[in-house]
């Protein structure tokens, strides 16, 4: 393989206010090479994609690109210049139609004398999909008809039209099922074959191991190393990422899921459209309730009626009072919170400071009479930024501005404010490090032992296994079987029963 230096990094650093997101950052990269860009959350990797593909300069440093001088003066300008990004919070324009999200500023491409060309559009929309396998996807349907992970390969083929020779992918996969995710596996492998270049984000270090040829690693804004593909090693990586050693336990050691004979959640014969089809279950107090699956199989669905944000068409949830659940306001009042799987979609206001995300569901907690006083909002705020040990500025900062795993802080900072007695997490642990990840599992562990009841649905059957009391596995909108927390259960058990 020609290798060669494609893209210089030289000495860029990147300041936001008092925030220094890149110290003097340093990398080759060359052409041909699938390298992993890893580090904990907050390290540094978006802003240093970011000013790769055009979305802001850094505040010190500068580019070469092919052996010149590169400061991309937008997004557009680097995809002229052959650097595309997929990026974590990008997404597709809603009020459009599929085929007018791929083609977004390159309309004139079909355009004659001001007109648009509508079924050249569309065929050559078919073909950039089915370039990548996308096969289910119509180019003349409203974009709103598709899915999260539909509308996220719509991105990706956005990106590739331009026939990018750097290809970024900023933790894309994650929020991909493994058809999703295999598009993009199949993709990256295409530009090994073709010498092109790729730059992959991703918290998943298994993955990065298995598909990267090479692996940069960030802590803390500072270039940690740049390793071959016979160096990598999962612990000394590891080790790089956090700068010390890891020790003690990742998943909770004991295998004793006992837990209270009370029933705390209950959901009776649940329909909804073709996701559910007759789901019954009961949370007690005290339980971890794992949920695993395809993605596909109702398990998002699920946590979503549970909580009262989807109704469904048949079937009740009720709680231990025999309260019926019918909307996510009353789920609220009762102290049941929910972790969405979409985190930036579903679980915050992005443009909302991290002490409004916070105390929206701990209003009616903090008014006195029909005010609520600044103090005790900042009050309440910083109690829970200091127990969870989010990384900020200021509580006043946009939650837009946090790293990954910090803005799931918060998320979790809002319901525990709220003192939830029942807790549904969907993916929880989704794109964020392993730093953070020890944390979320010893608190949803401390939780438990405090009586809380928790519902984890989670792609992940390692997390599944280590931490839950009973896993349901589901499949086809049904639960398949329910297996207890045991020495002896493995991956295998629970896959052979999703697929
Ligand atoms: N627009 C912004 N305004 C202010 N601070 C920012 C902004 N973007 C990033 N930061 C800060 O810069 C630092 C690096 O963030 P960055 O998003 O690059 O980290 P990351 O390694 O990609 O994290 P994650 O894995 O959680 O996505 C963090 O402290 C983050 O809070």
């Amino acid at each position: 393989m020609n290798s060669k230096a494609i893209l210089k990094v030289k000495n860029i650093s990147k300041d936001f206010g008092l925030t220094h997101a890149l110290k003097d950052v340093c990398v080759e990269i060359e052409q041909g090479e699938i390298i992993g860009l890893i580090g904990e959350n907050g390290s540094g990797k978006s802003t240093l994609s970011s000013i790769i593909s055009g979305v802001y300069p850094a505040s010190l440093g500068e580019l070469e690109l092919d052996g010149e001088f590169y400061k991309p003066s937008d997004t557009r300008d680097a995809q002229m210049h052959g650097i595309s990004m997929i990026a974590q919070e990008m997404g597709t324009l809603p009020g459009i139609r599929v085929a007018d999200n791929i083609f977004l500023g390159k309309e004139h491409l079909f355009a004659k004398a001001g007109v648009i060309n509508r079924k050249k559009m569309y065929q050559e929309a078919l073909k950039a999909m089915e370039k990548i396998g996308i096969t289910n996807i119509r180019p003349e349907a409203p974009i709103v008809q598709y899915s999260l992970e539909d509308r996220k390969l719509i991105e990706v083929v956005r990106a590739l039209y331009s026939n990018p020779k750097i290809f970024i992918v900023d933790e894309t996969t994650t929020a991909l099922s493994q058809r999703g995710r295999d598009i993009i596996y199949g993709i990256i492998k295409q530009f090994r074959k073709e010498n092109k270049t790729v730059l992959f984000i991703s918290h998943d270090l298994k993955e990065l191991m298995e598909i990267c040829t090479q692996m940069i690693v960030l802590r803390d804004g500072v270039l940690i190393a740049q390793l071959e593909k016979e160096e990598f090693n999962e612990e000394k990586i590891k080790e790089l990422m956090v700068g010390r050693k890891l020790t003690g336990d990742y998943y909770r050691s004991d295998y004793d899921g006992h837990c209270e004979d009370e029933v705390v959640l209950s959901a009776d014969n649940l329909y909804i459209g073709t996701s559910l089809k007759g789901v019954s279950l009961k949370l007690h107090k005290g339980e971890i309730l794992g949920i695993g699956g395809l993605t596909d199989c109702g398990m998002h669905e699920l946590g979503k009626a549970l909580f009262g944000v989807k109704s469904p068409l048949y079937g009740e949830v009720r709680l231990q009072n025999q309260e019926k659940i019918i909307s996510e306001k009353q789920a609220i009042k009762n102290k049941i919170g929910y972790v969405s799987k979409n985190r930036d979609q579903e679980a915050l206001i992005l443009s909302a400071s991290i002490m409004e995300n916070i105390v929206i569901p701990s209003y009616p907690k903090l008014k006195k009479g029909p005010l609520i006083l600044k103090k005790s909002e900042k009050e309440f705020t910083n109690k829970q930024v200091e127990s969870l040990n989010i990384k900020c500025r200021e509580i006043t900062q946009d939650v837009r501005e946090l790293s990954g795993g910090n803005k799931q802080k918060v998320v979790f900072g809002k319901w525990l404010g709220n003192e939830s007695e029942i807790f549904i997490l969907d993916c929880p642990t989704r794109g964020i490090d392993i730093g953070v990840k020890a944390f979320m599992y010893q608190l949803m562990y401390q939780l438990k032992k405090e009586g809380k009841s928790i519902i984890m649905i989670s792609e992940e059957l390692p997390e599944l296994i280590g931490m839950s009391d009973r896993i349901l596995i589901m499949k086809d909108g049904k639960i398949q079987k329910s297996f207890e927390r045991s020495e002896s259960l493995n991956e295998t058990k629970l896959i052979r029963e999703m697929v």
